[in-house]
């Protein structure tokens, strides 16, 4: 078994288990360089794990992993200083000020552009002359990100970064992300939705008790999402829209109504490229035509299953298929 060394993230078999609990059964991950890669997932997935096993916080019970083409357990100290982490729980209760909480951390993690520190607390907005532990969660998790960014690292693994932060500061985090990616470094995110991270992030991979149920990139996830579609046409044509829509593979639910104007609208759901519906409703003679954006959300969601709410934590059933695309 072989790890990708060209990866900035390669994991097989990367295995974690805390006591009777599996927090991870045997990932297999890459992430490339100079890429933006979100992992989803609930409560009790394993995103925190998996991120604390590429710092060496924690070690893995069985699987192999590099990060930056080293293992974390003998990168040390050095591969430290080429990651910028921002944890999932921030504790930051010191009553020493932002600028020497950084300044501290600057130490540890390696050479830090003059002015980057005050440029990045300008575009995120914190005021770096108060006493951290005074600061409100939001303004902390600024800190925390600054800290991140600060000496500007090969690779950043950032454990829910919105967490708390209003749109405007989320937007200029997301221009952030996309500052990194254009100079190269590699952006590892965590999220619990999609939408945090569908704007920046290539390639997603949704984690669901300890496993990778799709990986996938935003754009094929949106064509194959599931889409609601309405085709209005004369009453008099309702019957052939019908046909063709009951003919295409792919679309299901036909529901037709008719609005007493002349006009019947027929409202289904299509499971597949809009390419060919498109083109067989195009032989209709339609009044209006509806193709609804797809709530990607909405599919994240149905991935994640009904059991969710009731105990991410619990051990999933051993025959559960192992599902990774
Ligand atoms: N130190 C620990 N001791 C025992 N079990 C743990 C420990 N840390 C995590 N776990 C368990 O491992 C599993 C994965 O937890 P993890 O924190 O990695 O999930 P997560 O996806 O980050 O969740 P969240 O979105 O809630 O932060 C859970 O079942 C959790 O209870």
């Amino acid at each position: 078994m072989t790890t990708d060394i060209g990866a900035a993230v390669s994991a097989r078999g990367l295995t974690k288990r805390y006591g009777a609990t599996t927090a991870l059964h045997g990932l297999d991950l890459d992430i490339p360089r100079g890429s933006v890669f979100g992992m989803i997932g609930p409560n009790g997935a394993g995103k925190t794990t998996t991120m604390r096993l590429l710092l060496d916080i924690i070690r893995p019970t069985a699987g192999e992993l590099s990060v930056l083409g080293r293992s974390p357990r003998d990168g040390g100290a050095a591969l430290r200083r080429r990651i910028g982490y921002l944890p999932g729980e921030l504790h930051l209760g010191t009553r020493v000020k932002g600028r020497e909480f950084l300044a501290h951390y600057a130490e540890i993690s390696g050479p830090v552009r003059k002015g980057a520190v005050d440029d990045l607390a300008d575009r995120l907005g914190v005021d770096l002359g108060r006493p951290v532990r005074s600061l409100s969660k939001g303004n902390k998790q600024k800190i925390g990100l600054i800290q991140a960014f600060m000496h500007e690292p090969e690779l950043l693994v950032l454990d829910e970064p919105t967490s708390g932060l209003d749109p405007l500061v989320q937007q200029e985090f997301h221009a952030m992300l996309h500052e990194a990616r254009a100079a190269g470094q590699t952006v590892f995110l965590s999220s619990h939705v999609l939408s945090e991270v569908q704007q920046t992030a290539h390639e997603i991979a949704i984690l669901k008790q300890g496993r990778i149920v799709e990986r996938s990139t935003v754009a094929a996830l949106r064509e194959n999402a599931v889409r609601h579609v309405k085709v209005v046409v004369a009453e008099a044509d309702a019957a052939a829209a019908r046909a063709v829509l009951d003919a295409l593979p792919g679309v299901q639910g036909v529901a037709a109504t008719t609005n007493g104007a002349g006009t019947a609208a027929l409202s289904a759901t299509l499971d597949t490229h809009v390419d060919a519906f498109v083109k067989a409703v195009a032989r209709l003679d339609l009044v209006d035509l509806t193709i609804e954006e797809p709530d990607l959300e909405e599919m994240v969601l149905a991935y994640y299953g009904t059991d969710v709410s009731a105990g991410a934590d619990a051990e999933p059933a051993a025959d559960e298929p192992e599902v990774v695309r």
